[in-house]
């Protein structure tokens, strides 16, 4: 079973060597001039160790020679790129480990983050630009140190004669003397403009071809700038949204009800969050020391995956018999749900989370299932409702096992289903997708992600949510989520299944979202990080009609 696109925890996505973006670069007019401003023995700061001094002689690996310095932060970034391009490597995952293993912390443990995610992102740029600064193609490791050097020259503060001495250094190190002399004199030619100058002689003219030179400019591949302005309806925003691709993300915590809330997470700096009532900014700090996050009674969350699961759990259910378990004194016990259910209570609501690994919207959904939308929000559900939680894979079921406490747990495929037809209250598909919404977490996977691929996750998602259409009661509700804005995976899918349903019908997503502004034309619901500040996440909530 493929599983790309997972949009949680960078698992999943299409492989592939990262690429350059677009594929028009237009002319490379004066480029190699040979104007450079560089040196081989850089004594700038930008969080490096020491520099080898001029007269020092050629440093060599062997032993006797002269020693290079190790800087241990451009190393690791160093080391991550080459994982990335070598053996499909997730930086987000890899990076942590090196750091720890290798001891780097603070201000070095910051700039090799820098260093590597900074560089992934703007890949497309700089290859661009190395190209027209190279009289042939650089090996793969050369290349990826001459990536590290062009981000500090062009993006970064660091003094162009540190960036290219320590760069020098680094692949002197790593790969050999004779490429660091080539790594040298491309560095300078690169140094000798800035991005902006650098832009119109490597990006397509931005008049004659727009999507191309956006694609250049902003290091996204062209085939996705041409499906962000697709799924946006027009050009106007695509500068705003890839810029905002390309910045850090704010680390959003969701602090889940009845288990934590905002004033805990308060203690540790995190701040409100704009849209969600359980959400917390943290500006700074891991947040795996935050005692509610170790506890899975917090978690780390996009707002706008906290916002679809609420929505879901927002829309009142049709043909429901009325009267609440919920018990004089607003506690259920988890026993008396249980027993009701099992004697077939209609009252207690059944809840499905048909592809919930690894468990992001599960412990929302887990949480509010018990204790209700603590929050006073839009129509809270008072609480009272069984929750399965399914997936496909055992190893991310497992993950969804230990990140909820009440719902029950199952490894299943959601296309052959474990359970009864028409059976749930309300079912979330979180359907597998390119994540192309979530790009910012990813730093390399717009490099990877591949269009060819799309047509087949859309076979996955149709049958999928022609699963949990089936899965659902009549009057029930279906939440289709994707992270991902492109139209294949987002409207396409849901008209495509619809024109084939007349037993669903579509309701307008934004009316659960009352606390959030520029949704789109609905009936759905498209979050953008330029204008929400959260991932590029889509929502279209289905009834199947009451028979
Ligand atoms: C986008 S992720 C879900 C993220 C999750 N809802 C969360 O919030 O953490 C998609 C998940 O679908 C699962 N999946 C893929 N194909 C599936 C199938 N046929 N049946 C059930 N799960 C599937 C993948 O293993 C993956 O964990």
């Amino acid at each position: 079973m493929s599983t790309r696109g997972e949009h949680q925890d960078g698992a999943g996505g299409p492989r592939g060597t990262a690429r350059g973006a677009g594929d028009g670069r237009g002319t490379a007019r004066g480029a190699g001039d040979g104007r450079g401003t560089g040196s081989s023995t850089g004594t700038g700061t930008g969080g490096g160790s020491g520099r080898r001094r001029p007269g020092q002689g050629r440093p060599g690996q062997g032993r006797g020679g002269p020693r290079i310095p190790r800087d241990e932060a451009r190393l690791a970034a160093f080391d991550v790129l080459r994982a990335v391009d070598e053996r499909d490597s997730y930086a987000n995952l890899l990076l942590p480990r090196l750091l720890r293993e290798r001891g780097i912390k603070g201000r070095d443990a910051a700039l090799a983050t820098e260093l590597a995610y900074g560089t992934l992102r703007g890949l497309g740029t700089y290859d661009a630009i190395i190209e027209v600064c190279s009289d042939r193609a650089p090996d793969p490791a050369v290349r990826d140190a001459l990536r590290l050097g062009a981000h500090q020259l062009l993006r970064m503060r660091v003094p162009p004669h540190a960036a290219v001495g320590t760069t020098v250094d680094l692949v002197r190190l790593r790969v050999g003397p004779g490429p660091a002399k080539f790594a040298n004199a491309v560095l300078r030619k690169i140094a000798s403009r800035t991005v902006e100058e650098w832009l119109p002689i490597v990006a397509p003219d931005p008049g004659a071809d727009p999507v191309g030179h956006l694609a250049v400019a902003h290091a996204h591949p062209r085939w996705i700038v041409s499906a962000f302005r697709d799924a946006l309806g027009g050009d106007a925003e695509l500068p705003d949204l890839l810029a905002a691709d390309n910045a850090r993300p704010l680390v959003t915590l969701v602090a889940r009800p009845g288990r934590s809330d905002l004033e805990e997470l308060a203690e540790y700096g995190a701040t409100p969050g704009r849209y969600s009532p359980y959400a917390a900014y943290l500006p700074e700090g891991d947040p795996g020391q935050i005692e509610a996050v170790a506890e899975t009674r917090a978690a780390v969350q996009d707002e706008a995956s906290q916002l679809v699961a609420l929505a879901l759990t927002r829309v009142p259910i049709t043909g429901h018999p009325a009267g609440s378990l919920v018990s004089p004194d607003g506690t259920l016990g988890d026993g008396a749900t249980r027993a009701r259910a099992s004697r077939g209570d209609e009252a207690v609501e059944r809840w499905l989370d048909m592809c919930a690994g690894p468990g992001g919207k599960a412990g929302l959904l887990d949480a509010v299932a018990a204790y209700g939308d603590v929050s006073g929000g839009p129509s809270g559900f008072p609480g009272g409702a069984l929750l399965l939680a399914a997936d496909v894979q055992y190893h991310r079921a497992r993950l969804v096992w230990q990140t909820t406490r009440r719902a029950a747990v199952v490894t299943a495929d959601g296309t052959e289903p474990a359970w009864r037809p028409g059976v749930f209250d309300r079912v979330m598909l979180d359907a597998p997708c390119t994540g192309l919404g979530a790009l910012r977490r990813r730093p390399e996977a717009r490099w990877r992600r591949d269009p060819a691929g799309i047509a087949e996750l859309g076979r996955l998602q149709r049958l999928l949510l022609g699963a949990a259409l089936d899965a659902v009661r009549p009057g029930g509700v279906v939440a289709y989520v994707t992270c991902s804005p492109h139209l294949a995976e987002t409207r396409v899918v849901v008209g495509d299944v619809l024109a084939r349903r007349a037993d669903a019908e579509q309701l307008d997503a934004r009316e659960y979202l009352p606390e959030v502004d520029g949704l789109g034309d609905g009936p759905h619901a498209q979050f953008w990080p330029h204008r929400h500040g959260t991932d590029a996440m889509f929502l279209a909530l289905l009834r199947r009609r009451p028979s």
